[in-house]
């Protein structure tokens, strides 16, 4: 067998070396969108975020926390669907259960879909680390008639099973009092995965010489389906890679079908002998009436779950959406009332005259004053749109987000979508990395792990740079351009082309595996209140902590480059493309701020908008310039990570030319159609 070489270029699969603090580790694994981030909340100090979605968490969370009077170190994992990871994300997972010591492992199921999750419990069995069962979703399962004989499951596993509605607190005691009782135990559940798969398991148990954190049995099931971390990790303990590399193909020649499908089946097997000796669905009177209800509750979100994924009233309804949730909540009512009394009023009319003339009277140096409160200054420009202008957008759409995120509609929007998406070298898979984009893009970028194949990861880290504006961009946009639905739409279908065009053009030209699609739908919630808020809070703070201190870095980078001349060289040089794309030369200073951050420049673009520099099509233009940037330093060290440097350095170079081509395009058009905005 040809060894497979692990490829570690993305810091996908590092775990991060923080020196341990010394606590014992309380690991939560479990399959994607099972509440596994719930319950990290709930026992630590930290906060991670929620939502109605696989593969919410891409990262591991840390934080500390008491459990029965005794501190523990909480970690979070990405969802992983078995021990055999398919994505970045998952093998992140992996790696923890394979290399870390722990007080405890925590497996969080869905009770409700145990058969489907109980394969990894036995996974986790084999590979002998402390387990504990939690079956989350209690409530779910219940309505649904399902019954799980939680003591019986445990004597037949042979570890502590609770059952728990996360969100409510249910069964979280119990779940402490078992965590902080947990002793290991020896006599755990055997699947047995017939003869012919048992000998290939011993012969590749008896020739690793070398001791494991993990159990043997369980790392020769990974060796014998030839997962790329196994390998690694034997080679590094200088066994005979090769020697195992031949025993994996003989067993693999034995047998017609892939090794690592007749595992997984044999594996299901063994649970569904297990399922069926512990679960039992209601089936008395009062129950069956119960189940009828259900029923026609299930029959009802079936119906909704078809209205929402069918093109003819899927399309309707996401327009609707976008008209109220983006266009009414974030453009009219964030970007025009709040940001109109906020900047204008506030900052513009109170706080800041107030604040020039104090500073001006108590340091009377023009050069320092500059600096502050200058044009360009700290106070008046860096801190004055980070809390009036970007804050009340970035808020008012992490509002909006929230509550989508929390009802379970982007599974939903990704079927809608998936073929579409196909055309441009995507699946529907990638609609939540594109949509979490209008969010942060940064963060989206992070997110595009949890795509299979590398060419499509590349595309969606490449489309998000290049054409999903970002929240807090998207809201000055829609501010600037709410002026007139007919530049709203201008825009919107210039970037929206732009988008599908690039991702056909690069669909064609990269090579590579076809993406598979396949996504799983949560049920329909109702959004909790308390959950959009702290998820709102948290991410406005992220996001505050973030764009604050660059903003203020722009201003002292734009106060040194004016005091040595090269701001005014930036801008009469950027000040020619301005004027090549029918713009005023002023807008030059616009698209430097817009290299440091796009929605800084946005924001540029809003004053000047304000003052009355522009006319109509001169704001669809830079709107749409604007746009096609590469959205913001921290996005571009993302990409480096995430991508690596040369692939970065070559979006860049395709970004920024291609934007004022664009722009370039659009304003010729427009003249020569004689449009008037
Ligand atoms: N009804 C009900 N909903 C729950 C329960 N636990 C979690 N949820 C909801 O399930 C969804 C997923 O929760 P998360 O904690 O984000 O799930 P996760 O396992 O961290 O998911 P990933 O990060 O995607 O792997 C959220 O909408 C939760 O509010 C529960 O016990 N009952
Ligand atoms: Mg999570």
């Amino acid at each position: 067998m040809k060894l497979p070489t692990l490829k570690t270029k993305g810091k996908c699969c590092q775990i991060s070396e923080t020196p341990s603090n010394g606590l014992e580790k309380i690991v939560l694994v479990g399959n994607p969108n099972v509440g596994k981030s719930v319950l990290f909340n709930h026992f630590s100090n930290s906060y991670t975020i929620v939502s109605n979605y696989p593969g919410t968490t891409v990262e591991i969370s840390k934080g500390d926390g008491t459990i029965a009077g005794k501190e523990y170190e909480i970690i979070d994992t990405p969802g992983m669907y078995s021990m055999l990871p398919i994505t970045e994300e998952e093998r992140v997972a992996q790696k923890y259960v394979l290399d870390e010591d722990a007080h405890v492992y925590l497996h969080v199921v869905d009770a409700k879909n145990l058969r489907r999750m109980l394969p990894l419990t036995i996974q986790l069995i084999e590979a002998d680390v402390p387990l504990i069962l939690v079956l989350n979703m209690m409530d779910e399962a219940e309505e649904r008639g399902v019954e799980i004989d939680t003591q019986r499951l445990a004597q037949r596993l042979g570890i502590p099973v609770v059952s728990t509605v996360s969100t409510t607190g249910r069964g979280l005691k119990e779940l402490e009092e078992t965590i902080a009782n947990y002793k290991p135990t020896q006599k755990h559940f055997i699947p047995n995965y017939g003869e012919e798969i048992e000998s290939a398991i011993e012969k590749t148990v008896s020739s690793l010489n070398s001791e494991y954190r993990v159990a043997k049995r369980a790392l020769a099931q990974l060796l014998l389906q030839k997962d790329l971390i196994a390998f690694e990790k034997i080679q590094r303990k200088e066994e005979e890679p090769e020697r195992i590399g031949l025993i994996v193909d003989d067993s693999q020649a034995e047998h017609s079908e892939p090794l690592n499908l007749k595992i997984a089946i044999k594996r299901q097997d063994n649970v569904n002998e297990i399922i069926d000796s512990v679960m039992t669905q209601k089936e008395d009177r009062e129950k069956a009436a119960e189940k009828k209800t259900h029923e026609n509750e299930n029959s009802i979100s079936r119906r909704i779950d078809k209205l929402l994924i069918r093109p003819i009233t899927g399309i309707p309804i996401l327009l609707l959406i976008l008209y109220f949730g983006l266009y009414k909540f974030v453009g009219v009512f964030a970007a025009g009332t709040v940001v109109d009394y906020l900047e204008g009023t506030l900052f513009g009319e109170q706080i800041n005259p107030w604040v020039i003339a104090n500073f001006n009277a108590l340091v009377p140096y023009p050069v320092i004053q500059d600096l502050f409160v200058g044009e360009y200054g700290i106070f008046t420009q860096a801190i004055t749109y980070a809390i009036a202008l970007i804050m009340p957008l970035v808020g008012a759409f992490f509002i909006v987000f929230s509550i989508i995120e929390d009802t379970g509609y982007l599974p939903r929007l990704a079927m809608l979508i998936d073929r579409l998406f196909k055309k441009i070298g995507l699946s529907g898979r990638a609609v939540i990395p594109m949509v979490l984009g209008f969010g942060c893009v940064t963060m989206a970028t992070m997110v595009t792990r949890t795509l299979e194949t590398k060419r499509e990861r590349v595309i969606a880290s490449m489309l998000l740079a290049l054409a999903i504006p970002c929240s807090a961009q998207l809201g000055v946009i829609l501010g600037v351009l709410s002026f007139s639905s007919k530049a709203l739409f201008i825009w919107a279908i210039v970037v929206f082309l732009e988008l599908i065009l690039i991702g056909f053009l690069a669909s064609k030209v990269m090579s590579g595996e076809k993406p598979n699609f396949f996504v799983e739908m949560p049920p329909l919630r109702l959004p909790k209140i308390s959950n959009v808020a702290i998820k709102t809070y948290s991410r406005m703070q992220w996001y505050f902590l973030e764009v604050l201190p660059l903003f203020i870095v722009a201003s002292v980078v734009i106060w040194i480059g004016r005091l040595i001349g090269l701001f005014d060289i930036a801008v009469k040089l950027l000040a020619y493309p301005s004027q090549w794309i029918g713009l005023p030369a002023e807008a030059g200073v616009m698209f430097l701020f817009g290299f440091f951050r796009r929605d800084f420049g946005a924001a540029g673009l809003f004053d000047m908008y304000n003052a009355g520099m522009l006319t109509g099509v001169n704001i669809v233009v830079a709107a749409v310039t604007l746009t096609l940037f590469m959205p913001c330093i921290a996005q571009f060290m993302m990409t480096v990570k995430e991508r690596g440097l040369k692939t970065a350095f070559a979006m860049a170079a395709f970004i920024f030319p291609s934007a004022f081509g664009v722009g370039f395009v659009v304003n010729y058009l427009l003249n020569y159609f004689g449009v008037i905005l």
